[in-house]
């Protein structure tokens, strides 16, 4: 018997329930990366031509950052591991998990990292993250109001050209329907400030928890593979800038700094 030995098989297998082969749509249309109802027909045919480059063997790093106790590692967990823990144990250093999808044929791969880290601190814990989670607590308007701080914390250690942004509303299922929807008008307001994509979430029901990150591995990847198209002289201008054109420039005021590594 043979055994077939890929570079790709030090990677764990990818379960039949993370294949994107349609584009995954956004939760509101006023707040979202992406204003195409599918992949570009670039990013399309570079798949089956097999013309993606290293995508497949990369892997994209993610941070969720935001106050404390606002679901961070519920929402990873309910994701990566269909699982929600009702009693609060404090994130201690960084706690992340790897998830692996196929998207349009091609693996691809994401890096979650959920990171306990006092906003105002010299400590940095930075990895060229593409995606950037900003999560909130959508019973807690005081934790939106924390996340300009968030962000420019993040981006402080990240290129902030290059990074996709998400601003997630969790536990859902706590909100009445007015209260959601006055916390959606702020969202969505902040979010389209900051060119983010705004997502409404719980993990203790699960809503939208895995449409969300099927949507941020989809934008990843598009990203991805318009970066591997450029470098091969591929691409075209305007391929990759499709985000919403009524934003504001959330970045005009981070700084580019230089990376370290996790600790
Ligand atoms: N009802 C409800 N409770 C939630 C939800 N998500 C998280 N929680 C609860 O909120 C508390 C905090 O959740 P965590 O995921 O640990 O919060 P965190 O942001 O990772 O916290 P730190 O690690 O301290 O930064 C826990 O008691 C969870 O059970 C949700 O969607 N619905």
């Amino acid at each position: 018997m043979s055994v077939r030995v890929s570079s790709r098989s030090a990677f764990p297998p990818v379960r039949r329930d993370r294949v994107i082969a349609q584009l995954p749509q956004s939760f509101r249309k006023e707040a979202a990366l992406h204003i195409e109802e599918d992949f570009s027909s670039k990013v399309r045919t570079a798949c089956q031509e097999q013309r993606t480059g290293t995508v497949g063997f990369k892997i994209s790093k993610v941070i969720v950052v935001g106050d404390l106790a606002v679901g961070k590692t519920c929402l990873i967990n309910r994701f990566c591991k269909d699982a929600f823990d009702k009693n609060y144990k404090a994130t201690i250093g960084v706690d992340f998990e790897m998830e692996r999808f196929e998207v349009l044929g091609v693996p691809f791969s994401l890096q979650l990292f959920s990171i306990k880290k006092k906003r105002r601190t010299t400590q940095t814990c930075v990895c060229f993250f593409s995606v950037v989670i900003i999560v909130f607590d959508l019973n807690d308007i005081a934790s939106l109001g924390h996340a300009r701080q968030w962000l420019e914390d993040a981006l402080k250690e990240n290129d902030p050209t290059s990074v996709q942004l998400f601003l997630v509303g969790t536990k859902k299922d706590l909100s009445s329907p007015a209260q959601y929807s006055r916390i959606e008008q702020d969202a969505l307001k902040f979010a389209s400030e900051i060119c983010a994509e705004f997502w409404a979430v719980s993990s203790l029901t699960g809503e939208n928890v895995t449409e969300f990150f099927f949507r941020v591995a989809a934008l990843a990847f598009e990203t991805n593979v318009l970066a591997e198209l450029e470098k091969s002289g591929t691409r075209q201008i305007g391929d990759v800038v499709r985000i919403n054109s009524t934003s504001s420039d959330p970045l005009a005021a981070s700084k580019k700094k230089p990376s370290s590594c996790c600790q």
